[in-house]
């Protein structure tokens, strides 16, 4: 277990330029499973997740080059199969949570897919219905062996294209159901797609694969079932929960700091929401600018006065992959405001460290907490902590580097598992952080 000691309370300053987007890498790359032509992906953050997913395509027998720093060439070719009954996969495909979406691109090209229960983080239920249900109604069998806690569908005569509304807009669910759907004869309809940047950007690559997919960026896709698909140049879009990461540290560490290149069509309502919490957001070209907020920040309220509720929802609707974020910045606004994470169970228990470190919040239930914020007349004390999940690693990370005195946090491969090479980028915008092995 690897650790993070990090002197707290010194400003940043500088720019810092965004890693391609995890969630999105992790689609991309199990797509590289759905052509024997050669697939170049450029902006692939070199993360643990990512890497234990290109280590698995390896194990299957993906041929893979490093062309450059996050630019690779995938051809999947030869593909031995026989892997996916390895106890070897049975370990490696439960290291993550994106391992699960190479299920659909194995079942539309060869019929069938495995997969043992995927790992990620540990925040909550985290059901797998979706996929399956979407599969079954493509037409493959399913089988769960529950010991092993093995997934499996097969199908001997392909798949057929069908109507389905989906239980829940389920991110990876969906980018699974669409990827095997591509080579289900005739036409698929999904109703209540997940429809982020992620799913847009699959989408846009597998039509330029050759897929026939309309209605992308919407919770409607149409898909109109092909034999096969050929190579193509994909970028992966630069990570928009990263860079709200970013934006909270600079609020919370009142420094001026440039996020460069952050495709800000892609960012959705997340600048926003930042906003609500009184951040001051700048647009430059295609950067963002947050400037030193000497003064703090001030947590708008509603149109009825009412206290202001920051919550998550699928996209369009804020990420809840910010919410850690978001409750750690607003321990040092000016006001209180209500953080409800809907859609997991277990994502707020972190708040025990903020409170030991003096932040005011009231945790009313496992899915609410309520922030009063100091606005930085009272500073947070330094700790030692350990990182439950990614998102809450990061938000700790953040409310150290704002701390007064030395922090200590433990379990950082969970921060690793989503933030390229981030003690080194942070100490080049001047933070005081080091990694003890
Ligand atoms: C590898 C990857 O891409 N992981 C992301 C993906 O996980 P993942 O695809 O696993 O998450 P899902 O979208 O399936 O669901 C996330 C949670 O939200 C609930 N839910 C989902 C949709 C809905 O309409 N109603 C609802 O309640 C689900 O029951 C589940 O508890 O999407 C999550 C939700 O954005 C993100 O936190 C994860 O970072
Ligand atoms: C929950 C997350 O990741 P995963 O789905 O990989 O666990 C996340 O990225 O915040």
């Amino acid at each position: 277990m690897s650790s993070f000691v990090i002197e707290g309370g010194h400003q940043l300053k500088g720019h810092i330029t965004p890693q391609g987007a995890k969630n999105e890498a992790l689609q991309i790359l199990c797509a590289v499973l759905m052509t024997p032509e050669k697939v170049e992906i450029k902006n692939i953050p070199d993360i643990r997740d990512v890497n234990k997913l290109i280590d698995i395509l390896e194990n299957l027998g993906v041929k893979i080059q490093k062309l450059g720093k996050g630019h690779f060439s995938f051809k999947s070719d030869e593909l031995n199969l026989g892997y996916l009954q390895s106890e070897q996969f049975k370990k490696e495909g439960s290291g993550l949570r994106g391992s699960i979406m190479i299920v659909g691109p194995l079942l539309g090209r060869f019929g069938k897919g495995y997969i043992p229960r995927p790992g990620g983080d540990k925040i909550g239920r985290r059901r797998l219905d979706t996929h399956f249900s979407g599969f079954i109604k493509l037409g493959a069998e399913f089988r769960y062996n529950r010991e092993e806690r093995f997934y499996g569908v097969e199908t001997e005569k392909g798949l057929t294209g069908t109507d389905m509304l989906l239980e829940e807009a389920s991110v990876t669910g969906t980018a699974n159901i669409i990827m095997a759907a591509v080579f289900a004869k005739g036409k698929t309809q999904i109703y209540n797609a997940a429809c982020e940047p992620y799913i847009q950007q699959l989408c846009k690559m597998l039509n330029k694969m050759g897929a026939k997919i309309s209605g992308i960026g919407s919770n409607l896709l149409h898909i109109t079932g092909v034999e096969n698909l050929k190579g193509c140049t994909h970028k992966v879009l630069p990570d928009m929960v990263e860079i709200g990461s970013w934006i909270g540290l600079a609020a919370m560490t009142q420094s001026e700091i440039t996020i460069k290149d952050v495709s800000w069509e892609n960012l959705g309502i997340i600048p926003a929401t930042f906003k609500k919490l009184g951040i001051d957001i700048q647009k430059k070209g295609d950067d963002i600018l947050i400037p030193k907020h000497d003064n703090g920040y001030e947590v708008a309220s509603f149109i009825d006065g009412s206290i202001m509720n920051i919550s998550d929802a699928p996209w369009p609707g804020f990420t809840p992959d910010l919410l850690s974020v978001m409750l750690v910045v607003a321990t040092q606004a000016r006001g209180s405001v209500l953080i409800h994470q809907k859609m997991f169970e277990s994502r707020l228990f972190f708040v025990d460290k903020l409170i030991d470190m003096g932040a005011k919040i009231i945790l009313c239930d496992p899915h609410r907490a309520t922030v009063i914020g100091h606005d930085f007349k009272s500073q947070l004390k330094a700790t030692t902590m350990t990182s439950p999940d990614i998102r809450a690693g990061i938000s700790l990370l953040i409310a150290a580097l704002s701390a007064k005195g030395t922090s200590t946090i433990h379990n950082i491969e969970q921060i690793d598992r989503g933030y390229e090479n981030i003690d080194e980028r942070l100490q080049a915008i001047g933070a005081k952080i080091h990694r003890y092995e």
